[in-house]
Protein backbone atom coordinates (compact mmCIF):
# COMPACT_ATOMS: atom_id res chain seq x y z
CA UNK A 1 0.00 0.00 0.00
CA UNK A 2 1.79 3.57 -0.93
CA UNK A 3 2.14 5.33 2.16
CA UNK A 4 0.83 9.14 2.20
CA UNK A 5 2.43 12.31 3.74
CA UNK A 6 -0.34 14.96 4.83
CA UNK A 7 0.77 18.21 4.58
CA UNK A 8 -2.13 20.93 5.11
CA UNK A 9 -3.74 21.64 2.02
CA UNK A 10 -2.25 18.22 0.14
CA UNK A 11 -1.68 14.73 0.69
CA UNK A 12 1.53 14.28 -0.74
CA UNK A 13 2.68 10.03 -1.87
CA UNK A 14 5.78 8.87 0.65
CA UNK A 15 8.45 8.31 -2.02
CA UNK A 16 8.11 12.16 -3.88
CA UNK A 17 9.34 12.94 -0.34
CA UNK A 18 11.76 11.05 0.17
CA UNK A 19 12.77 11.26 -3.53
CA UNK A 20 13.36 14.50 -2.88
CA UNK A 21 15.20 14.21 0.81
CA UNK A 22 17.65 11.68 -0.96
CA UNK A 23 18.36 14.13 -3.67
CA UNK A 24 19.45 17.01 -1.20
CA UNK A 25 21.36 14.44 0.71
CA UNK A 26 23.22 12.85 -2.04
CA UNK A 27 24.05 14.71 -4.79
CA UNK A 28 24.61 14.00 -8.87
CA UNK A 29 28.44 13.92 -8.25
CA UNK A 30 28.59 11.59 -5.73
CA UNK A 31 26.01 9.22 -7.47
CA UNK A 32 28.23 9.64 -10.45
CA UNK A 33 31.75 8.52 -8.39
CA UNK A 34 29.70 5.26 -7.10
CA UNK A 35 28.48 3.91 -10.69
CA UNK A 36 25.14 5.68 -10.76
CA UNK A 37 24.58 7.58 -13.83
CA UNK A 38 20.90 8.37 -14.25
CA UNK A 39 20.72 10.98 -11.76
CA UNK A 40 18.63 13.48 -12.70
CA UNK A 41 20.85 16.79 -13.54
CA UNK A 42 19.97 19.82 -11.23
CA UNK A 43 17.76 22.30 -12.30
CA UNK A 44 20.13 25.39 -13.87
CA UNK A 45 21.25 27.40 -11.12
CA UNK A 46 21.85 31.16 -11.90
CA UNK A 47 25.26 32.51 -10.56
CA UNK A 48 27.86 35.09 -10.94
CA UNK A 49 29.56 33.12 -13.61
CA UNK A 50 26.61 32.15 -14.97
CA UNK A 51 23.65 34.61 -15.02
CA UNK A 52 21.81 34.00 -17.21
CA UNK A 53 21.68 29.82 -17.33
CA UNK A 54 17.94 29.51 -18.94
CA UNK A 55 16.12 31.46 -20.78
CA UNK A 56 13.28 31.29 -23.42
CA UNK A 57 13.85 31.02 -26.46
CA UNK A 58 17.04 29.26 -28.44
CA UNK A 59 19.74 31.86 -29.49
CA UNK A 60 20.02 32.48 -32.63
CA UNK A 61 23.47 33.68 -34.31
CA UNK A 62 22.26 37.30 -35.08
CA UNK A 63 20.89 37.26 -31.42
CA UNK A 64 24.07 36.57 -29.20
CA UNK A 65 25.42 39.72 -28.23
CA UNK A 66 28.39 40.17 -30.88
CA UNK A 67 31.19 40.05 -28.08
CA UNK A 68 30.20 36.44 -27.03
CA UNK A 69 30.99 33.28 -29.32
CA UNK A 70 28.93 30.79 -29.48
CA UNK A 71 30.75 28.18 -27.18
CA UNK A 72 31.61 30.63 -24.53
CA UNK A 73 28.24 30.67 -23.19
CA UNK A 74 26.11 27.65 -22.07
CA UNK A 75 22.93 28.86 -22.54
CA UNK A 76 20.18 26.51 -22.12
CA UNK A 77 16.84 27.05 -23.79
CA UNK A 78 13.34 26.11 -23.09
CA UNK A 79 11.90 26.50 -26.61
CA UNK A 80 14.29 24.71 -29.03
CA UNK A 81 13.55 27.51 -31.88
CA UNK A 82 14.81 31.35 -32.23
CA UNK A 83 12.54 33.78 -31.73
CA UNK A 84 12.30 34.46 -35.62
CA UNK A 85 11.57 31.36 -36.42
CA UNK A 86 8.64 31.71 -33.93
CA UNK A 87 7.70 35.02 -35.26
CA UNK A 88 7.77 33.20 -38.45
CA UNK A 89 5.30 31.00 -37.49
CA UNK A 90 3.04 33.63 -35.92
CA UNK A 91 3.04 34.95 -39.76
CA UNK A 92 2.54 31.69 -41.56
CA UNK A 93 0.43 29.23 -39.66
CA UNK A 94 -3.27 29.02 -38.71
CA UNK A 95 -2.59 29.60 -34.86
CA UNK A 96 -5.16 28.34 -32.21
CA UNK A 97 -5.51 30.40 -28.96
CA UNK A 98 -3.74 28.76 -26.38
CA UNK A 99 -2.60 29.91 -22.85
CA UNK A 100 -0.05 27.48 -22.31
CA UNK A 101 3.03 29.58 -21.60
CA UNK A 102 6.39 27.76 -21.41
CA UNK A 103 7.89 29.44 -18.20
CA UNK A 104 10.94 27.47 -17.75
CA UNK A 105 12.37 23.68 -16.09
CA UNK A 106 10.16 21.52 -13.82
CA UNK A 107 11.71 18.82 -12.01
CA UNK A 108 10.06 15.32 -12.62
CA UNK A 109 12.22 13.18 -10.42
CA UNK A 110 10.33 10.08 -9.97
CA UNK A 111 10.78 10.23 -13.63
CA UNK A 112 14.12 10.82 -13.56
CA UNK A 113 13.21 13.71 -15.69
CA UNK A 114 13.90 17.49 -16.20
CA UNK A 115 10.30 18.74 -18.29
CA UNK A 116 9.34 22.35 -20.16
CA UNK A 117 7.36 23.92 -16.93
CA UNK A 118 4.29 24.61 -18.76
CA UNK A 119 1.70 27.11 -17.41
CA UNK A 120 -1.99 26.46 -18.70
CA UNK A 121 -3.87 29.76 -18.17
CA UNK A 122 -7.06 28.17 -20.58
CA UNK A 123 -6.77 24.48 -19.45
CA UNK A 124 -8.33 23.65 -22.93
CA UNK A 125 -8.59 19.65 -22.58
CA UNK A 126 -9.26 19.81 -18.97
CA UNK A 127 -11.42 22.10 -17.09
CA UNK A 128 -8.98 21.09 -14.05
CA UNK A 129 -5.91 21.42 -15.76
CA UNK A 130 -6.44 25.22 -16.24
CA UNK A 131 -6.50 28.45 -13.73
CA UNK A 132 -5.25 31.76 -12.57
CA UNK A 133 -1.64 31.97 -11.73
CA UNK A 134 -0.51 33.13 -8.54
CA UNK A 135 3.08 34.04 -7.92
CA UNK A 136 4.20 34.54 -4.32
CA UNK A 137 8.30 36.18 -3.86
CA UNK A 138 10.49 37.63 -1.61
CA UNK A 139 11.70 41.08 -3.25
CA UNK A 140 14.32 40.00 -5.66
CA UNK A 141 13.10 36.58 -6.49
CA UNK A 142 12.37 36.68 -10.07
CA UNK A 143 8.12 37.95 -9.78
CA UNK A 144 8.85 40.53 -12.54
CA UNK A 145 11.01 38.70 -14.70
CA UNK A 146 8.78 35.53 -14.60
CA UNK A 147 5.83 38.30 -16.09
CA UNK A 148 8.43 39.57 -18.49
CA UNK A 149 8.85 35.66 -19.91
CA UNK A 150 5.36 34.61 -20.20
CA UNK A 151 4.61 38.13 -21.86
CA UNK A 152 7.59 38.07 -24.43
CA UNK A 153 5.87 34.29 -25.26
CA UNK A 154 2.70 35.47 -25.74
CA UNK A 155 3.65 38.95 -27.65
CA UNK A 156 5.49 36.68 -30.30
CA UNK A 157 3.34 33.85 -30.53
CA UNK A 158 0.29 36.08 -30.55
CA UNK A 159 -0.76 38.97 -32.89
CA UNK A 160 -2.49 41.92 -31.02
CA UNK A 161 -5.42 41.13 -32.94
CA UNK A 162 -5.31 37.89 -31.18
CA UNK A 163 -3.80 38.97 -27.35
CA UNK A 164 -4.58 41.60 -25.37
CA UNK A 165 -2.96 42.44 -21.80
CA UNK A 166 -4.05 44.61 -19.31
CA UNK A 167 -1.87 45.04 -16.66
CA UNK A 168 -1.49 46.97 -13.26
CA UNK A 169 2.22 47.28 -12.32
CA UNK A 170 2.64 49.29 -8.94
CA UNK A 171 6.55 49.72 -9.23
CA UNK A 172 6.25 50.35 -12.66
CA UNK A 173 8.86 47.27 -13.57
CA UNK A 174 7.25 46.26 -17.05
CA UNK A 175 7.46 49.52 -18.23
CA UNK A 176 9.60 48.47 -21.37
CA UNK A 177 6.65 46.44 -22.46
CA UNK A 178 3.60 49.18 -21.98
CA UNK A 179 4.28 50.33 -25.81
CA UNK A 180 3.30 47.31 -26.99
CA UNK A 181 0.00 47.17 -29.13
CA UNK A 182 -1.13 43.50 -27.33
CA UNK A 183 -1.36 46.33 -24.44
CA UNK A 184 -4.25 48.04 -25.98
CA UNK A 185 -7.67 47.15 -26.11
CA UNK A 186 -10.29 46.77 -29.21
CA UNK A 187 -11.29 50.40 -28.98
CA UNK A 188 -7.61 51.25 -28.78
CA UNK A 189 -7.90 52.23 -24.65
CA UNK A 190 -4.52 52.03 -23.32
CA UNK A 191 -4.94 48.88 -20.52
CA UNK A 192 -2.06 49.77 -18.32
CA UNK A 193 -1.86 51.23 -14.86
CA UNK A 194 0.29 51.63 -11.80
CA UNK A 195 -3.06 51.94 -10.06
CA UNK A 196 -1.40 54.44 -7.64
CA UNK A 197 -5.16 56.29 -7.58
CA UNK A 198 -8.62 54.24 -7.05
CA UNK A 199 -9.34 56.70 -9.77
CA UNK A 200 -6.85 54.67 -12.07
CA UNK A 201 -7.82 51.10 -10.11
CA UNK A 202 -11.79 51.98 -11.02
CA UNK A 203 -11.17 53.16 -15.14
CA UNK A 204 -9.04 49.33 -15.16
CA UNK A 205 -11.59 47.76 -13.58
CA UNK A 206 -14.70 49.03 -16.09
CA UNK A 207 -12.33 48.56 -18.71
CA UNK A 208 -11.90 44.54 -18.06
CA UNK A 209 -15.54 44.33 -16.90
CA UNK A 210 -17.17 45.64 -20.32
CA UNK A 211 -14.75 43.60 -22.35
CA UNK A 212 -16.54 41.03 -20.23
CA UNK A 213 -19.74 41.89 -20.92
CA UNK A 214 -19.67 42.47 -24.50
CA UNK A 215 -18.18 38.69 -24.59
CA UNK A 216 -21.22 37.91 -23.09
CA UNK A 217 -23.34 39.89 -25.03
CA UNK A 218 -21.69 38.81 -28.88
CA UNK A 219 -22.86 35.54 -27.99
CA UNK A 220 -25.86 35.27 -26.10
CA UNK A 221 -26.83 32.01 -27.13
CA UNK A 222 -23.26 30.63 -27.16
CA UNK A 223 -22.86 28.38 -24.21
CA UNK A 224 -19.40 29.46 -23.77
CA UNK A 225 -17.02 26.42 -22.59
CA UNK A 226 -13.66 26.02 -22.80
CA UNK A 227 -13.57 24.72 -26.67
CA UNK A 228 -15.55 28.21 -27.82
CA UNK A 229 -12.72 30.49 -28.39
CA UNK A 230 -10.96 28.09 -30.57
CA UNK A 231 -13.90 27.02 -32.49
CA UNK A 232 -14.89 30.85 -33.15
CA UNK A 233 -11.28 31.19 -34.15
CA UNK A 234 -11.83 28.44 -36.80
CA UNK A 235 -15.02 30.22 -37.67
CA UNK A 236 -13.05 33.32 -38.45
CA UNK A 237 -14.37 35.33 -35.16
CA UNK A 238 -10.90 36.12 -33.26
CA UNK A 239 -12.09 37.19 -30.30
CA UNK A 240 -8.61 38.22 -28.36
CA UNK A 241 -7.51 36.12 -25.20
CA UNK A 242 -7.19 38.69 -22.59
CA UNK A 243 -4.76 38.45 -19.65
CA UNK A 244 -5.00 40.33 -16.50
CA UNK A 245 -2.10 40.79 -14.58
CA UNK A 246 -1.71 43.00 -11.25
CA UNK A 247 1.68 42.92 -9.73
CA UNK A 248 2.52 43.28 -6.27
CA UNK A 249 -0.99 42.79 -5.10
CA UNK A 250 0.14 43.42 -1.32
CA UNK A 251 0.77 47.13 -2.42
CA UNK A 252 -3.11 47.56 -2.24
CA UNK A 253 -3.72 46.00 1.02
CA UNK A 254 -3.80 49.65 2.87
CA UNK A 255 -6.48 51.18 0.42
CA UNK A 256 -10.02 49.70 1.63
CA UNK A 257 -11.60 50.83 -1.45
CA UNK A 258 -9.00 49.91 -4.17
CA UNK A 259 -8.98 46.20 -2.33
CA UNK A 260 -12.61 45.78 -2.58
CA UNK A 261 -12.69 47.27 -6.72
CA UNK A 262 -9.82 44.26 -7.04
CA UNK A 263 -11.77 41.48 -5.27
CA UNK A 264 -14.75 41.72 -7.42
CA UNK A 265 -12.61 42.21 -10.59
CA UNK A 266 -11.08 39.29 -9.70
CA UNK A 267 -13.78 37.37 -9.39
CA UNK A 268 -15.18 38.22 -12.99
CA UNK A 269 -12.33 37.33 -14.34
CA UNK A 270 -11.86 34.19 -12.83
CA UNK A 271 -15.81 33.76 -13.66
CA UNK A 272 -14.32 34.55 -17.20
CA UNK A 273 -12.30 32.16 -18.05
CA UNK A 274 -14.01 30.39 -20.91
CA UNK A 275 -14.37 33.52 -22.57
CA UNK A 276 -10.81 33.81 -23.10
CA UNK A 277 -10.08 36.01 -20.21
CA UNK A 278 -7.39 34.90 -17.97
CA UNK A 279 -5.75 36.29 -14.73
CA UNK A 280 -2.18 36.01 -13.01
CA UNK A 281 -1.89 37.84 -9.75
CA UNK A 282 2.06 38.24 -7.98
CA UNK A 283 2.66 39.68 -4.45
CA UNK A 284 5.27 39.40 -1.87
CA UNK A 285 2.94 38.40 1.14
CA UNK A 286 0.90 35.49 1.68
CA UNK A 287 -1.15 36.31 4.50
CA UNK A 288 -4.65 37.63 4.08
CA UNK A 289 -3.96 40.37 5.20
CA UNK A 290 -2.14 41.45 1.68
CA UNK A 291 -3.53 38.60 -0.47
CA UNK A 292 -7.52 38.41 0.11
CA UNK A 293 -8.56 34.54 0.96
CA UNK A 294 -11.13 34.37 -1.70
CA UNK A 295 -7.45 35.28 -4.92
CA UNK A 296 -5.80 32.71 -2.58
CA UNK A 297 -8.08 30.05 -2.92
CA UNK A 298 -8.96 30.33 -6.71
CA UNK A 299 -5.66 30.13 -7.84
CA UNK A 300 -5.42 26.39 -9.27
CA UNK A 301 -1.88 26.93 -10.15
CA UNK A 302 0.69 28.71 -7.52
CA UNK A 303 4.09 29.14 -7.82
CA UNK A 304 6.47 30.28 -4.89
CA UNK A 305 9.83 31.84 -5.30
CA UNK A 306 12.06 32.32 -2.61
CA UNK A 307 9.45 32.54 0.56
CA UNK A 308 10.22 32.28 4.81
CA UNK A 309 8.83 29.02 6.70
CA UNK A 310 5.56 30.75 7.30
CA UNK A 311 4.37 31.96 3.84
CA UNK A 312 5.83 28.56 2.70
CA UNK A 313 3.61 26.90 4.92
CA UNK A 314 0.47 29.66 3.82
CA UNK A 315 1.05 28.89 0.29
CA UNK A 316 1.58 25.04 0.23
CA UNK A 317 0.96 23.51 3.52
CA UNK A 318 4.06 21.88 5.46
CA UNK A 319 6.75 20.37 2.75
CA UNK A 320 9.82 19.25 4.26
CA UNK A 321 11.91 20.73 1.69
CA UNK A 322 13.01 24.17 1.28
CA UNK A 323 14.51 25.26 -2.57
CA UNK A 324 17.55 27.10 -2.90
CA UNK A 325 17.29 30.51 -2.46
CA UNK A 326 18.34 31.61 -6.36
CA UNK A 327 16.62 34.04 -8.95
CA UNK A 328 13.97 32.70 -10.51
CA UNK A 329 14.30 29.35 -8.40
CA UNK A 330 11.33 27.87 -6.42
CA UNK A 331 7.97 25.05 -5.77
CA UNK A 332 4.67 25.37 -8.40
CA UNK A 333 1.45 23.47 -7.24
CA UNK A 334 0.12 22.31 -10.15
CA UNK A 335 -4.37 22.39 -10.28
CA UNK A 336 -3.50 18.26 -9.62
CA UNK A 337 -2.13 19.65 -6.08
CA UNK A 338 1.48 18.08 -7.26
CA UNK A 339 4.39 19.84 -5.99
CA UNK A 340 7.73 20.40 -7.59
CA UNK A 341 10.77 22.13 -8.44
CA UNK A 342 10.81 24.85 -10.68
CA UNK A 343 13.60 27.27 -12.74
CA UNK A 344 12.12 30.06 -14.21
CA UNK A 345 13.61 31.40 -17.59
CA UNK A 346 15.11 34.70 -18.47
CA UNK A 347 13.34 35.88 -21.23
CA UNK A 348 16.28 36.58 -22.76
CA UNK A 349 20.31 36.33 -22.31
CA UNK A 350 22.59 39.20 -20.58
CA UNK A 351 24.95 39.25 -18.18
CA UNK A 352 22.49 41.83 -15.73
CA UNK A 353 18.94 43.12 -15.83
CA UNK A 354 20.34 46.42 -17.64
CA UNK A 355 22.08 44.25 -20.71
CA UNK A 356 18.85 42.37 -20.62
CA UNK A 357 16.42 44.71 -20.72
CA UNK A 358 18.24 46.75 -23.61
CA UNK A 359 18.10 43.38 -25.73
CA UNK A 360 14.46 43.03 -24.61
CA UNK A 361 13.25 46.66 -25.66
CA UNK A 362 15.55 46.22 -29.08
CA UNK A 363 13.64 43.14 -29.91
CA UNK A 364 10.15 44.60 -29.46
CA UNK A 365 11.38 48.02 -31.41
CA UNK A 366 12.03 45.09 -33.90
CA UNK A 367 8.85 44.04 -33.96
CA UNK A 368 7.32 47.09 -34.48
CA UNK A 369 9.57 48.15 -37.45
CA UNK A 370 8.96 44.86 -38.59
N1 LIG B 1 14.86 33.22 -13.70
C1 LIG B 1 15.91 33.99 -13.44
N2 LIG B 1 17.16 33.61 -13.82
C2 LIG B 1 18.23 34.41 -13.56
N3 LIG B 1 18.14 35.61 -12.93
C3 LIG B 1 16.94 36.03 -12.54
C4 LIG B 1 15.77 35.24 -12.77
N4 LIG B 1 14.70 35.91 -12.27
C5 LIG B 1 15.20 37.06 -11.77
N5 LIG B 1 16.51 37.14 -11.92
C6 LIG B 1 17.36 38.27 -11.49
O1 LIG B 1 17.08 38.52 -10.11
C7 LIG B 1 16.90 39.90 -9.86
C8 LIG B 1 15.49 40.15 -9.29
O2 LIG B 1 14.52 39.82 -10.26
P1 LIG B 1 13.07 40.48 -10.30
O3 LIG B 1 13.17 41.96 -10.40
O4 LIG B 1 12.31 39.77 -11.34
O5 LIG B 1 12.55 40.11 -8.86
P2 LIG B 1 11.21 40.58 -8.13
O6 LIG B 1 10.77 39.46 -7.28
O7 LIG B 1 10.22 41.12 -9.12
O8 LIG B 1 11.78 41.76 -7.24
P3 LIG B 1 10.96 42.96 -6.52
O9 LIG B 1 9.93 42.34 -5.62
O10 LIG B 1 12.04 43.64 -5.72
O11 LIG B 1 10.38 43.81 -7.60
C9 LIG B 1 17.14 40.60 -11.20
O12 LIG B 1 18.50 41.02 -11.26
C10 LIG B 1 16.90 39.53 -12.22
O13 LIG B 1 17.62 39.75 -13.42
Amino acid sequence: MMSLLHSGHSTRPLFEVAIEQIRAAYSQETARQEGIHYWPDPLPTPSHLLPDPLILFHPGEFDRPATESVHQHPYLAVIPMTRREVLERRNRENIKPSMQIPLGLIDNPEHQKQETLLVDLHGAKDEQAGGPLLIVGAQQSGKATALQTMIFWLVSRFFPEQLHCAIIDPFSELNHLQALSHMYNRQYEHCWTTGSSDEQINRFAKLINTEIQQRRDAFPAQRWNTQTLSQLWTQGHTIPQLLIIISNFQTFSDRHSATIVLKRLTQSVIEARAMGVYLIVTTTETNTRYLPAEIMNKCSTRIGLRLNEQQRHELFGRIPFVPEPVPGRGLIQTPDRKLHHIQIALPLAGKDENVREHHLKTELIDDFHA
